[in-house]
């Protein structure tokens, strides 16, 4: 009897990927970017520890497809970071892989030329030459890791981790996130389902062993000592927005009876403003009030924002691309970004009192 017919059935071609090691090589951390990753994460700790009292704001495009308008985008927030930086800690949406629903662009990574020939091996250099150059401007970056193998590839340059609303609940992502380096938001299901992100923090937590690559690209069991940093992102779901007050309060309770402290991330996009790009400034401004009424556990916002408003789809003719507009979810535009941001900061000025955890 033969053998040979019984594995990658369905597998076309295995093609050779370079390690993280050969990736980093090729694009290896400055001392710049190194301090931007330290003093971001550090700074993210103590707004979780309630050292800092700020609010951090996660913000930038759905994705990244075009460098460039993203490097554009980046210099703008930098400036914008500067001016609030008594209030608030921006720290800017660099997101190269894309969860799908069923099927669409799975992000810069996965497809860096937009026109399905996979190359992710450039993408991936890619990728880190940008994160790169977004931290070497001076603003930390936040990335939504996906990809079980990709923080090993771009780990280094990254200040915020998100696990997204379809993966909070896989053991894979959890298992992973134990052992990143970064703080850790957990989103709540796409059901709306809170009890996947607290049961994610406290499985994240722990210590766990499990497969993976090391630096030079050898399957290795990688094990880890827990991530003391996972808190809650409330993205809304399940046909409902979970950024009210008394969504909160529900979070908080639930929060507490975990044991865990009552650290709330609050995503303006997505489920809380009904995949309205336009909604995210109602949703912001909900919150700022909330926390200017005495909320004591929204610590972070998530907006989803880039130089154009809207988005487009992703044409044959990528010259037809409209420049700094998303290929992915809807955005704010730069000017409402703007508008948004500082107007929260004046409501904050003289309302930051040191929240307890
Ligand atoms: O934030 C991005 C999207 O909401 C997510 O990737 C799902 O997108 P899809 O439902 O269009 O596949
Ligand atoms: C996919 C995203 O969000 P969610 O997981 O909440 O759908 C995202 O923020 O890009």
């Amino acid at each position: 009897m033969t053998h040979a017919n019984l594995e990658n059935l369905n597998v076309i071609q295995l093609d050779d990927m370079p390690s993280p090691d050969e990736i980093k090589s090729r694009a290896p951390l400055s001392d710049t970017a190194a301090q931007t990753v330290e003093d971001g994460r550090n700074a993210l700790k103590n707004i979780l520890d309630r050292t800092d009292p700020r609010l951090f704001v996660v913000l930038g495009p759905c994705s990244i497809h075009d460098p460039e308008a993203g490097l554009d985008y980046a210099r703008r927030l930098k400036a914008l970071a500067a001016e609030v930086s008594d209030v608030m800690l921006l720290v800017m949406r660099v997101y190269f892989e894309k969860p799908r629903t069923t099927t669409g662009w799975k992000g810069y990574i996965n497809d860096p030329r937009m026109d399905d020939s996979f190359h992710i091996e450039e993408g991936m250099e890619k990728a880190r030459r940008f994160l790169l150059a977004v931290n070497e401007i001076g603003l930390p970056a936040a990335t939504e890791a996906l990809d079980p193998i990709s923080p090993q590839y771009l780990g280094d340059i990254i200040a915020w981790t998100a696990i997204g609303a379809r993966t909070s609940e896989s053991q894979t992502h959890r298992e992973m996130s134990s052992g990143l380096s970064t703080p850790v938001g957990f989103k709540n299901g796409t059901d709306g389902s809170l009890d996947v992100a607290i049961n994610a923090i406290l499985s994240a937590s722990h210590p766990h062993s499990f497969l993976g690559i090391n630096g030079h690209g050898r399957s290795a069991i990688i094990r880890t000592r827990g991530n003391a940093y996972g808190h809650v992102v409330l993205r809304g779901g399940g046909g409902r927005p979970n950024y009210d007050s008394v969504s909160v309060a529900i979070a908080e309770s639930a929060l507490k009876k975990a044991n865990l402290p009552k650290n709330i991330v609050v995503d303006c996009s997505h489920g809380n403003s009904y995949k309205k790009y336009d909604l995210q400034p109602l949703v912001m401004t909900d919150c700022i009030n909330q926390i200017r009424d005495g909320n004591q556990s929204i610590v972070g916002l998530m907006i989803e924002s880039h130089i154009e408003a809207g988005n487009q789809s992703i044409p044959e003719d990528l010259s037809q691309l409209k420049y700094g507009c998303s290929v992915t979810d809807a955005c704010v535009d730069w000017k409402t970004t703007e508008d948004m941001i500082r107007d929260a900061a004046a409501q904050l000025r003289g309302h930051l009192n040191p929240r307890q955890a």
